[in-house]
């Protein structure tokens, strides 16, 4: 089935925009931040870590980044490298900028919390000449994760590649993703994060960030009306994730097909959002039934929730479909094609 016209002549698979940073998740866990003394160092960043969970599905992932210029982006261009992920688009800052950090909380299976360290930062230090048009015309699809927009001169650069993608018939995904740190206003979430979403040929969020994205439009609005709006702009895929609750893909051909969370035993609340982006956009590249690019999503997603880290713990293809099988064995279909 396909929802969007991947060009599968385009050696790329995905080139995706945004922050590369670092997570720092506390081994001594279900503890408050101030009472952790010891954390392990992984490769962050919501975007980043999609890129490491396609890549390990065995897809060609491009990045446009600009990296702190010491051993952290030492780390994080060498951890890209081993992930067979290009870095010719990684720059280095050249003003000192340093890479965003961030602190997990752990304190229990369903309450977790980040603390992002974002002062004078690498990743929004992207600029417009940074972004060429032949590396997007190279690749079947461009994803844009919405903090990029925060702050100039990242925000140019994103809407660069924006503008270059629709010249070249290369379909966006946008991946609203909201972290209210680097934001000066909700005013500016609403039109940037409308601008691009307007453009956008699949669009992926939580209902709190499409609430803030159409707030300056038509606050209020409910599932349906929001997917039925982005429709209308042009969007092909509408994802809507609920946490716990699940998630519902909503179709330009009208249907829609939501699933219920895969049970798991939950170690931290954060990570399931960049792990379903990775596997369901692995399934639409692939193809594949909407349904099984949800199963897919879905179950990457507790899988994610269910481990210490999250680019890290990246699962494979053979490690999804395992862990499907087992599901269904005890707890039966989670797919439903709502009606
Ligand atoms: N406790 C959980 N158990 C199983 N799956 C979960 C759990 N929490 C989240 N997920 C999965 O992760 C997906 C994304 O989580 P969500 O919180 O909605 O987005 P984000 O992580 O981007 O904020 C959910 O749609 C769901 O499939
Ligand atoms: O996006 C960040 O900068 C932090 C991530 O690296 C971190 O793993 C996280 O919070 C992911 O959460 P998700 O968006 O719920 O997957």
């Amino acid at each position: 089935m396909k929802y969007v016209n991947f060009d599968s002549k385009r050696p790329m698979d995905l080139v995706l925009l945004g922050r590369i940073a670092i997570d720092f998740n506390p081994v001594d866990y279900f503890k408050t931040l101030t009472e952790s003394t010891t954390f392990r160092k992984y490769l962050g960043g919501s975007p980043a870590n999609i890129a490491v969970g396609m890549a390990r599905l065995g897809k060609r992932i491009g990045f446009f980044a600009r990296v702190s210029d010491d051993r952290f982006g030492d780390f994080v261009v060498e951890y890209f490298e081993n992930e067979g992920i290009d870095v010719s688009r990684i720059k280095r800052c050249v003003n000192g900028e340093k890479l965003g950090l961030t602190f997990t909380e752990i304190l229990n299976e369903s309450e977790s919390s980040i603390l992002m360290y974002r002062n004078d930062i690498a990743d929004l230090q992207l600029d417009v000449s940074d972004i060429d048009e032949a590396y997007i015309k190279n690749s079947k699809a461009l994803l844009l994760s919405g903090t990029a927009l925060a702050e100039s001169p990242s925000r140019e650069a994103a809407l660069r590649a924006l503008s270059l993608a629709k010249k070249t018939n290369t379909p966006v995904i946008f991946d609203i993703d909201y972290r209210e740190y680097n934001w000066r206003s909700k005013d500016e979430i609403s039109i940037y994060y409308s601008i691009v979403a307007r453009q956008s040929d699949i669009i992926l969020g939580s209902r709190e960030e499409y609430d803030l994205t159409e707030r300056l439009i038509e606050p209020g609005r409910n599932d349906a009306e929001t997917a039925a709006y982005w429709h209308g702009q042009g969007a092909k895929v509408v994802v809507i994730k609920h946490g716990k609750a699940g998630s519902t893909a909503y179709t330009n051909d009208g249907e829609k097909y939501s699933i219920k969370p895969f049970p798991v035993k939950a170690l931290k609340s954060f990570g399931g959002g960049d792990g379903y982006a990775a596997a369901f956009l692995f399934g639409l590249l692939e193809g594949l039934p909407m349904q099984d690019c949800l199963e897919l999503g879905s179950a990457s997603a507790s899988l994610l929730v269910a481990s210490h880290a999250c680019s890290e713990d990246m699962p494979t293809l053979d490690v999804i479909k395992e862990f499907i099988v087992k599901s269904k064995q005890e707890h039966g279909d989670m797919v439903a094609k709502a009606d």
